[in-house]
C-alpha cells in the first residue's frame, strides 16, 4: 500500500487530471509527475478512455482512481476485482453505500496483497453546503455527518476519507493519525472557487490534518500546470 508523505508540500499535491482527452492527460501527466506524489484519473477521463488510461497515466505516478463506487456489496466487489488488475494506489467509494459494502470492497482489495490500493470513503462532496445536504434529507450540519459517515467507513474496513478542508480537524482529533486523509476542495489564494462549496486553502487543508490534497482546475487550467504545482507545494509550510 502506498504510504502517507512524511512531509513537504509537493509529495501531499495530487493534481486531478480531469479532461476527456487522453493525449492531454497524458502530456499533463508527464509534466506534473516527479512534482506531485500521485495523479488522480477520475470520472471524465475514465469515461472518455477507460482503462488504457490508468494504465497511461501510471507510467509517469501512482494512480488515484477516483470511480466513486456505489452500489450493492456483490456489484462493487466486483467492480474492484475488475480494476485490481490496473494496480490504482487508491480507490474511491462513497461512504453512502454503507458498512457492507465497505467491507466488500475490503475483503475483495485483500486478495491483492500488499499491492493492494488504500480504499477511500468518500463522506459529503465538496460541492455540497448545508442547504444541498439538508435537500438530500440530511438535517444535520455537513460536519456532523462528514464525521458520522467517518466512523462508520473507517469501522467497516476502509483506510482513509475523503473530505472538505473544512471537516480535516475534526477527523484527525476523532479518529487519530491512522486514517489517510485525503482532501479536495482546495483553492489557492485568489483561485476561482467554482462549484466548490466548502473550500479552504492548501496550507490550511495539511494544517488542518490532510494527508494529501487534490487539486483540480487551479493545476489544469492554469497556463503552466507544473508551475502552478510547484507554486501550491511553495505555499505548504514544512
Ligand atoms: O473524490 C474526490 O476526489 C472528490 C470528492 C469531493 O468531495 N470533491 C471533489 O471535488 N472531488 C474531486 O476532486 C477534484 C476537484 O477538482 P477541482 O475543483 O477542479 O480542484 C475533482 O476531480 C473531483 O472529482
Amino acid at each position: 500500500m502506498i504510504a502517507k508523505p512524511a512531509e513537504g508540500g509537493a509529495p501531499r499535491i495530487i493534481p486531478a487530471l480531469d479532461t476527456g482527452d487522453l493525449a492531454k492527460a497524458e502530456a499533463l501527466a508527464a509534466s506534473l509527475a516527479g512534482r506531485c506524489g500521485v495523479l488522480k484519473v477520475g470520472l471524465e477521463l475514465f469515461c472518455a478512455a477507460g482503462s488504457p488510461a490508468v494504465t497511461a497515466v501510471a507510467r509517469h505516478a501512482p494512480v488515484f482512481l477516483d470511480l466513486k463506487l456505489h452500489d450493492i456489496p456483490n456489484t462493487v466487489a466486483g467492480a474492484l476485482r475488475s480494476l485490481l488488475p490496473l494496480r490504482p494506489a487508491m480507490v474511491t467509494l462513497h461512504a453512502g453505500g454503507g458498512p457492507a459494502m465497505i467491507a466488500a470492497a475490503r475483503a475483495e482489495a485483500e486478495k491483492a496483497g500488499t499491492a493492494r490500493p488504500l480504499l477511500l470513503a468518500v463522506t459529503v462532496l465538496t460541492s455540497m453546503d448545508a442547504a444541498a445536504l439538508a435537500a438530500t434529507g440530511v438535517a444535520d450540519t455537513p460536519a456532523q455527518q462528514v464525521l458520522r459517515l467517518a466512523k462508520m467507513a473507517v469501522a467497516a474496513g476502509a483506510d482513509g476519507l475523503v473530505c472538505s478542508p473544512q471537516e480535516a480537524a475534526l477527523l484527525r482529533a476523532e479518529l487519530g493519525p491512522g486514517p489517510a486523509l485525503v482532501v479536495p476542495g482546495v483553492r489557492p489564494v485568489g483561485s476561482a472557487v467554482g462549484d466548490q462549496a466548502r473550500v479552504a486553502t492548501p496550507a490550511e487543508a495539511v494544517a488542518a490534518g490532510a494527508d494529501w490534497i487534490v487539486v483540480g482546475r487551479p493545476i489544469t487550467g492554469a497556463p503552466d500546470p507544473a508551475a502552478a504545482a510547484m507554486a501550491i507545494a511553495a505555499a505548504i509550510p514544512g
